[in-house]
């Protein structure tokens, strides 16, 4: 009684804290993170394994259940290979009963592995809204949770050192918080056709790809590849909902893996803010018609905004082209050096796209026309990555060609 007692009066001083707006759903995710925080209720880690464990109940079920009362986990218990990688076992898509890994015959992601997997359907478009522990982050600030903190090798530091120079979701991120995410980071080399993580199972790590290429499937149908530089396995940790989809690697991989707390504590507010931010206006952007709602959201997470004031030069004709980008408000005007005024561009349109493609200086200037002009900007890595079939629609609308 009197440990009831405890922690009831612990969350009535968080409550009258924090004074949120949504009780029960500040409940919920106070006792979802007391108990991911409970090292009691951690099982212990295998060799291959990375230290800190997934989230589970003491009985070993999921903790993040299906908040509209089903367990979304519930179709695949039986199954005695459901585990990811880090979990009980490697298995092979084509023999989820074996623990060992074969190479995949044909390693063509369309016809392969695709058939083998999740025979569970799910609908990856559910989500759950990302929970207070999110976006109220001090809530962390009275837990006495720990980061896992791992040895690293000079040669590793070296190696993380090039990824985090070239990622956008690392390069948002203050000193310290970035220290933190590098000593928690942890190296996993897994041969092809590895199942790195099952659709339904619980998120327990999001992992960046160093090298190698991985292929996403969602009920059985092949949905895209994440090439060296990428990250996945953000979602099931962002909404607290099962995976998503099954990721395999279609490649020998060298993967560095996050867990489920270090990523929530320091990576979760800015992706799912950015991903807020920018989905109502990238959905509105006729070149993106054909991402799907994923590729869109990759997209945000490496956008950044810039704003520009009448008769700022936004592009130089004749110097290298490093950002693409896309006009979120006002417009601006495209003018060619013995040409003059070439287009007049609005919101929703683009620029800068023909130096990257092309590996060519910039073709032409850009100038704002508005008082006020607000665009979102691509670097070249993030363009060459995230842009998927837009790139083949950048190509044909080539505007020195039509
Ligand atoms: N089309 C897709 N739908 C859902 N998840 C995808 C898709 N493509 C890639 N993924 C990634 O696959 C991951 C599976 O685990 P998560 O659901 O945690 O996060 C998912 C995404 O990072
Ligand atoms: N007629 C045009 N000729 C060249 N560039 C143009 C023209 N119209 C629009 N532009 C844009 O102006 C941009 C200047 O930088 P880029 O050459 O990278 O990409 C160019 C196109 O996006």
């Amino acid at each position: 009684m009197t440990a009831y007692t405890d922690v009831v009066n612990d969350l009535s001083r968080e409550l009258s804290l924090k004074k949120p707006k949504d009780v029960i759903q500040f409940c919920a995710d106070y006792f979802n993170n007391k108990l991911a925080e409970d090292p009691a209720r951690q099982q212990p880690s295998t060799a291959t394994a990375p230290s800190s464990r997934p989230a589970q109940t003491a009985s070993g079920a999921p903790l993040f259940k299906d908040q509209f009362g089903g367990d979304p986990h519930e179709p695949l218990s039986h199954h005695p290979h459901r585990g990811s990688i880090f979990k009980d076992s490697f298995t092979h898509p084509e023999d989820p009963q074996s623990n060992k890994i074969r190479p995949l015959d044909n390693a063509s992601p369309g016809s392969g592995f695709a058939a083998h997997l999740a025979k569970v359907k799910f609908n990856p478009e559910r989500r759950i809204s990302v929970s207070a522990e999110s976006v109220n982050p001090e809530i962390f600030a009275t837990s006495s949770w720990q980061p896992p903190v791992h040895d690293l090798s000079d040669e590793q530091l070296q190696r993380l050192n090039n990824i985090v120079r070239k990622s956008f979701l690392f390069s948002q991120l203050e000193d310290e918080a970035l220290r933190t995410v590098i000593y928690a980071l942890e190296e996993k080399k897994v041969p092809r056709g590895t199942e790195i993580i099952k659709q339904g199972d619980e998120g327990d790590y999001f992992y960046v790809l160093e090298s190698g290429e991985v292929t996403f499937v969602v009920n059985g149908e092949t949905k895209g590849q994440g090439k060296s530089g990428s990250t996945f396995g953000e979602l099931a940790l962002m909404y607290n909902s099962p995976r998503a989809a099954t990721v395999i690697s279609s490649q020998d991989c060298v993967l560095w893996a996050l867990d489920r707390m270090t990523f929530r504590r320091i990576l979760l507010e800015g992706t799912a803010k950015r991903r807020a931010m920018y989905d109502g206006f990238l959905k509105d952007v006729p070149v993106l018609r054909c991402l799907n709602s994923y590729e869109r959201n990759k997209l945000a997470d490496a956008l950044e905004s810039e704003t520009y004031n009448k008769g700022d030069t936004i592009i130089r004709e004749g110097e290298p082209g490093e950002n693409f980008y896309f006009i979120e408000q006002g417009e601006a005007e495209v003018f060619k050096e013995g040409e003059g005024h070439m287009a007049t561009l609005g919101k929703g349109d683009y620029f800068g796209e023909l130096a990257l493609l092309n590996d060519l200086p910039r073709q032409a200037t850009v100038v704002a026309k508005s008082d006020v002009i607000k665009v979102v900007t691509l670097d070249k890595n993030g363009f060459q990555r995230l842009l998927g079939p837009a790139i083949e629609v950048l190509k044909l609308q080539d505007p020195t060609k039509i």
